[in-house]
């Protein structure tokens, strides 16, 4: 059994970065994905890259199916140059084939060609990702018409009519996303409340933003089933009473769960948590010596820059002080990109209520920005509180064009430890929507 000094299951963002990191540095690495058209991961094939190419492209006015299009081109060429990026290190190698633990450091894989390996790994760094979650809803099974965000964005035709199934970060950008391109789109989930973890005022101004754009809301319900007929399909929710909708299409997104099912951990020593993720300590060590687990594979939360810092940690205790861990992790922003985007970075007001601070709230209205009339999309509002005894920032959430840029520089002011005023006082290039912290921060 051939013996590999690092071997990494799985092609995320946290992987291949350290991959070729480990090969720079001279270290036999291989790379063991499971399909030829997963090279790079989740992000770049059937994540953010493609979903951001479709929503853009969309406020573009492109045709949908031009989008489509599009989006299979820039995914082939990013897929290309990850494969490239970790194969042509001299020290790197790339399997394409599912790999499975033997015991705590040997490994099968069965390779696409249909040839079959066994080899033991020294280190091993799991990064296998995560899958769609598909809630037990009679009738519920995937389709042509039954999609979850991968399919979604491969339809030949755009859907007249589109049913979502769930509001979170993939169900709401869908919905904005879809309805820019002229669906007309209907969205069910269980909760009453409208994006429950944000501030009532802005997830008000959202909802109303979006349920102008023409898409219906349906909180509040449970479905009872879902039936595919000859030309469509139809789903039967309870609210109050028992409705039934039709659409041209069903988007499932219900969340997304560790993929660790193909790894076969039960003959090992690795523990998984009791939501199914790989159990690790703060510095991503799994319940096996030189085992680590990378990414959404390991619970945390479920985004490509996350996964983006688990390498961080990984290679600062292979190659640096080792002094890094997951409790670093502070202001840790995240966008949802609708049309404009929602950023948010820090406690919300309704946490900083609760955690009782004595703060103060700076709000702007973004109409006052002089590049949200450039840009003609005067809709939104800035955010900020601050702490009024340290003056340092608690929060700040921004709901408006390129909100997802200006989150970026709040959250280094926060992690500097920065008073607001530097922010209020900097001098910003003009017009930019960063230029707005000189207002929004001004009493
Ligand atoms: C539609 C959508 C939009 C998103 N948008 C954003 C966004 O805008 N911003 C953001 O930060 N995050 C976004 N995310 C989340 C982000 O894509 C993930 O958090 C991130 O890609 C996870 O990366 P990872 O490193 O955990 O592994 P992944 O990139 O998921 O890679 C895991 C890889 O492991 C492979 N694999 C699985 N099992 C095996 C096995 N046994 N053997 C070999 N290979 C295996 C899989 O084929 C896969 O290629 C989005 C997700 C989706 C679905
Ligand atoms: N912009 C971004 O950073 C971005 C974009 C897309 C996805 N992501 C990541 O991908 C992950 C997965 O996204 P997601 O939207 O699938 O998950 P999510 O956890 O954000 O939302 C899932 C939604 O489905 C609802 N739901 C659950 N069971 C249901 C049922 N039986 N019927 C109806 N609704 C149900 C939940 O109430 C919830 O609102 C996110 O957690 C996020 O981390 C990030």
């Amino acid at each position: 059994m051939k013996n590999y000094k690092n071997v990494i299951i799985g092609f995320g963002k946290g992987g291949k970065t350290l991959a070729k990191s480990l090969a720079v540095h001279g270290e036999e690495v291989l790379m063991i994905e499971a399909s030829d058209q997963m090279y790079g991961g989740t992000c770049i094939n059937i994540g953010c890259i493609p979903s951001k190419s479709l929503i853009v492209n969309s406020e573009r006015n492109l045709p949908f199916t031009e989008a489509v299009a599009h989006r299979g081109e820039l995914t082939a060429k990013l897929r290309n140059k990850n494969y490239h990026m970790v194969a042509d290190q001299p020290t790197g190698e790339v399997w394409t084939g599912t790999a499975s633990f033997l015991s705590d450091h040997e490994l099968a894989v069965e390779l696409t060609d249909g040839t079959y390996q066994e080899i033991q790994g020294e280190r091993i760094f799991i990064n296998t990702g995560s899958t769609p979650v598909l809630p037990d809803i009679p009738g519920l099974a995937l389709s042509s018409r039954i999609v979850t965000s991968k399919e979604a964005m491969e339809l030949p035709e755009l859907p007249k009519r589109l049913i979502i199934i769930g509001a979170g970060y993939i169900g709401l950008e869908f919905a904005s996303m879809f309805a820019n391109y002229g669906s007309q789109v209907t969205v069910l989930d269980p909760h009453t409340e409208f994006m429950f973890k944000e501030d009532p005022d802005i997830a008000e101004m959202i909802f109303q933003d979006l349920t102008r754009k023409g898409i219906e809301f349906e909180l509040g319900a449970t479905i009872k089933h879902v039936t595919e007929t000859s030309d469509g399909v139809q789903v039967a929710f309870e609210k109050d009473v028992e409705h039934i909708i039709t659409g041209d299409a069903i988007l499932v997104a219900t969340g997304r769960k560790p993929n660790t099912k193909s790894l076969h951990l039960e003959n090992t020593g690795i523990e998984i948590t009791e939501r199914g993720a790989v159990k690790v300590n703060d510095k991503l060590q799994t319940t096996v010596d030189n085992v680590w687990a990378i990414g959404d594979v390991n619970g945390g939360p479920q985004f490509t820059y996350v996964s983006l810092d688990d390498y961080r940690i990984i290679k600062d205790q292979l190659l640096g002080k080792g002094d890094r861990s997951t409790s670093d992790r502070k202001f840790v922003p995240y966008t949802v990109f609708l049309t404009p985007p929602l950023s948010r970075v820090g406690l919300s007001e309704k946490e900083i209520k609760a955690a009782g601070y004595d703060y103060k709230t700076f709000s702007f209205a973004t109409a006052g920005v002089p590049k949200a009339q450039v840009l003609e999309d005067p809709t939104g509002l800035f955010k900020v509180m601050v702490d009024t005894k340290t003056d340092k920032i608690l929060g700040a959430v921004i709901y408006s064009e390129e909100s997802h840029e200006v989150i970026n520089l709040i959250a280094l002011a926060m992690k500097a430890d920065l008073p607001y005023q530097l922010l209020r006082d900097q001098i910003y290039t003009h017009p930019t929507m960063s230029e707005a912290l000189n207002d929004v921060l001004s009493d």
